[in-house]
């Protein structure tokens, strides 16, 4: 499919619902770059990859609704468990037989709670500016062990979609052909926030941070052992978007009575970007790029000005090749073990049934 005079594109997964052939997009920024990756490109092949089908069903009527034309698949996938990973891994492979874009878009905030006093000490400080564009200090949340036995915002923000990349590695990794995978990190990914001795974040009570760091660093090791085989890998912050993330975090009542005072925040910091359309910026941006001219130690983060102006802008990355090869490999060993545990428990099961 043309897009541009040098650039096609064929399947286009989205998880979490607008994967390219691999994303989530039922709602929120992912459902908003699919509608902008339609309209810029009507003939793209879209999968969106839910773990609610229901949801994906609505997303799926609502592109059609302004796409008549528009080609939308659905799959089914929680990236937060081994086993529907390794499940519709299987099914992708079965359907396409190529991928060009994988947007990795799902990501959880369970139970957030702003620190009030954090948040009146920071107003009155130089650092004000700071703290609206990253949460810095503000925000803590309590996670949960899944059924795999892993923590829950590490499962789903980073090990669910690493697996699905290692599976989907036959498709994303060929020579005669070049794959984008694309990162939805945070301006709220922090080095403090993530220690190696605990990657998954069990003892600390800031998950969201330490697995959007982990993504930045899971990046620039794909790019260093993937590149040449044909894959690149990008790492986006959408800006401050209103979504049901956000509105989990404080009431909507809230949000809807502070909203004159979000927009005349976005006057000094261009991070509150506020709309799923603003916040998908970069997404769509890094759709009409060629890889090679990318920054692999960049964040690409979605802006919008005061002027209401949206733009695309790289930012250097705190992160360091030493640290996300050490991530790589214990990731590498992490995925040995979930899969013999796995295939142990199938094995179990078989037994009991026979
Ligand atoms: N909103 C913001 O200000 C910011 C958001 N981000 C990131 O942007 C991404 C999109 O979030 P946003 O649109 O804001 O929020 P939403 O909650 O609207 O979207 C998150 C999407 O992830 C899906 N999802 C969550 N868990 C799973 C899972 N286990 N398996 C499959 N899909 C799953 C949700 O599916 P379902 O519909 O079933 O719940 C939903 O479609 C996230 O990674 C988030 O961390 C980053 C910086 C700022
Ligand atoms: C007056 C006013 C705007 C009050 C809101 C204060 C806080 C609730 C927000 C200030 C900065 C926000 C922020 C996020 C959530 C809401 C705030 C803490 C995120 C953490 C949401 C998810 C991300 O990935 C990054 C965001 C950074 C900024």
């Amino acid at each position: 499919i043309p897009i541009n005079n040098n650039t096609f594109l064929g399947e286009v997964c989205l998880h979490a619902c607008v994967y390219l052939p691999s994303v989530t997009l039922c709602s929120g920024i992912g459902l908003a770059l699919c509608e902008r990756l339609l309209t810029e490109e009507s003939q793209l092949r879209l999968c969106l990859a839910c773990r609610n089908l229901q949801r994906a069903e609505a997303a799926r009527a609502s592109l059609l609704t302004s796409h008549a034309d528009a080609s939308v698949d659905l799959l089914h996938l929680d990236v937060g468990s081994v086993q529907s990973v390794l499940a519709a891994a299987q099914e992708v492979k079965a359907r396409y037989g190529r991928i060009d874009f994988l947007y990795l878009n799902a990501g959880i905030m369970p139970n957030p709670q702003v620190n009030v006093k954090a948040f009146f000490k920071g107003l009155f400080s130089w650092n004000v500016i700071n703290m609206f564009a990253t949460a810095e200090g503000l925000l803590t949340q309590q996670d949960l062990v899944n059924s795999d036995g892993l923590q829950e915002v590490f499962a789903t923000n980073l090990f669910g979609h690493f697996l699905l990349i290692r599976e989907l590695e036959p498709l994303l990794c060929k020579t005669d052909h070049v794959s984008r995978v694309v990162w939805t990190s945070s301006s709220n990914a922090r080095r403090s926030a993530f220690s190696m001795e605990d990657m998954e974040h069990r003892n600390g009570t800031e998950p969201y941070s330490s697995s959007k760091y982990a993504s930045d660093l899971l990046s620039l090791a794909l790019n260093r052992h993937k590149n040449s085989q044909g894959l690149f890998s990008s790492v986006i912050c959408p800006g401050l978007v209103m979504t049901n993330l956000t509105y989990g975090i404080l009431p909507s009542g809230f949000w809807t009575l502070i909203m004159p005072i979000m927009w005349l925040i976005r006057i000094f910091t261009n991070t509150f970007t506020l709309t799923p359309y603003n916040g998908a910026e970069a997404l769509h941006w890094l759709f009409l790029q060629k890889p090679e001219s990318l920054d692999p130690r960049a964040k690409y983060h979605s802006l919008t000005s005061g002027l209401g102006t949206n733009y695309t802008q790289p930012r250097q990355m705190d992160i360091d090749e030493g640290t996300s090869e050490v991530l790589y490999s214990k990731l590498l060993e992490l995925e040995k073990v979930v899969r013999r545990t796995l295939s142990e428990s199938n094995a179990d099961k078989e037994s009991d049934g026979q």
